[in-house]
């Protein structure tokens, strides 16, 4: 076994990467007040592999944007390591995603006019930060760019560029990358690839990754996954497989719809 399988192991069984605790969400008020999380509490542990999952409307995105420190909470309490968000001013909240949260989303948000690999140093770039090369060569080999970071976006097929944007959320070894829908515009064997990878740089780069899907498949490559339900955690699967988690979807679909 190799020494980062190890560490990865070690720090997958310790360390919470960010937590909430009874975190709830409330937009609008009056008749369009809408409870979006519901006193949820949950730990997203270091170098594991999370996916959320839950119907729509469910407050997927809303946990993700709290957690993230990209929206406020009404009330509860969200921390990305040690440092509490509620409460942060806008300047350490905006310091603290730059400096230790990464994101992936749907569309790949790339730069047309910059190659692959000045996308992937932009972020770094902007924050004034040198990345480290070693762990940027690394990073690179993981998502398999090492021949294409001459190239621009308009020259890389879907799942290439959100490689690329995987390769710039682990560029600054961020403390957590949030995901949202990450496979959601690829075809299935793209989606494959990117999903690959993302898991590989849990397994072999320690990253800690939590990543919202609609897609059983895409789920059953994270190490657990959690399921929303109206604002609330219903529940939690260790290991999911595609299967077990399409099964679980059908349950819960078919409780809906009979009660
Ligand atoms: N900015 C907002 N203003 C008012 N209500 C909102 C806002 N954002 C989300 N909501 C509501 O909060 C609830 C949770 O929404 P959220 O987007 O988190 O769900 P989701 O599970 O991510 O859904 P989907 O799978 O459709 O993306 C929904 O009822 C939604 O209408």
């Amino acid at each position: 076994m190799s020494s980062y399988a190890t560490a990865t192991r070690a720090a997958s069984t310790g360390a919470v990467a960010a937590k909430a605790t009874d975190l709830t969400k409330v937009y609008g008020e009056g008749e369009t007040r809408v409870v979006a999380l519901d006193h949820v509490s949950v730990e997203f542990g270091q170098a594991e592999f999370t996916a959320i999952m839950g119907p729509s409307g469910s407050g997927k995105s809303t946990l993700m944007h709290c957690m993230a420190g990209l929206d406020t909470v009404t009330s509860g309490s969200a921390t990305i390591g040690d440092t509490e968000l509620t409460g942060l001013r806008d300047k350490r909240l905006t310091q603290l995603r730059r400096d230790r949260v990464g994101f992936i989303f749907q569309t790949f948000n790339l730069l047309p006019t910059l190659n692959a690999l000045e996308n992937i140093r932009l972020p770094m770039d902007i924050a004034g930060r040198k990345p480290d090369p070693e762990w940027l060569k690394r990073v690179i080999a993981t998502v398999g760019l090492a021949d294409r970071l001459r190239h621009r976006p308009s020259q890389l097929s879907g799942g290439q560029q959100q490689r690329v944007a995987v390769a710039r959320a682990l560029a600054g070894k961020p403390d957590i990358i949030f995901g949202d829908e990450p496979t959601g515009n690829l075809d299935s064997r793209a989606g494959a690839e990117v999903l690959g990878f993302l898991r590989n740089s849990v397994r072999e780069l320690g990253q800690t990754v939590v990543m919202v899907t609609h897609d059983p498949v895409a789920a059953g490559y994270a190490d657990r996954v959690v399921f929303l339900a109206d604002g609330r955690v219903v529940d939690d699967m260790a290991d999911p497989t595609a299967e077990r988690v399409l099964e679980h979807m059908k349950r819960y679909d078919v409780k809906g719809r009979t009660s």
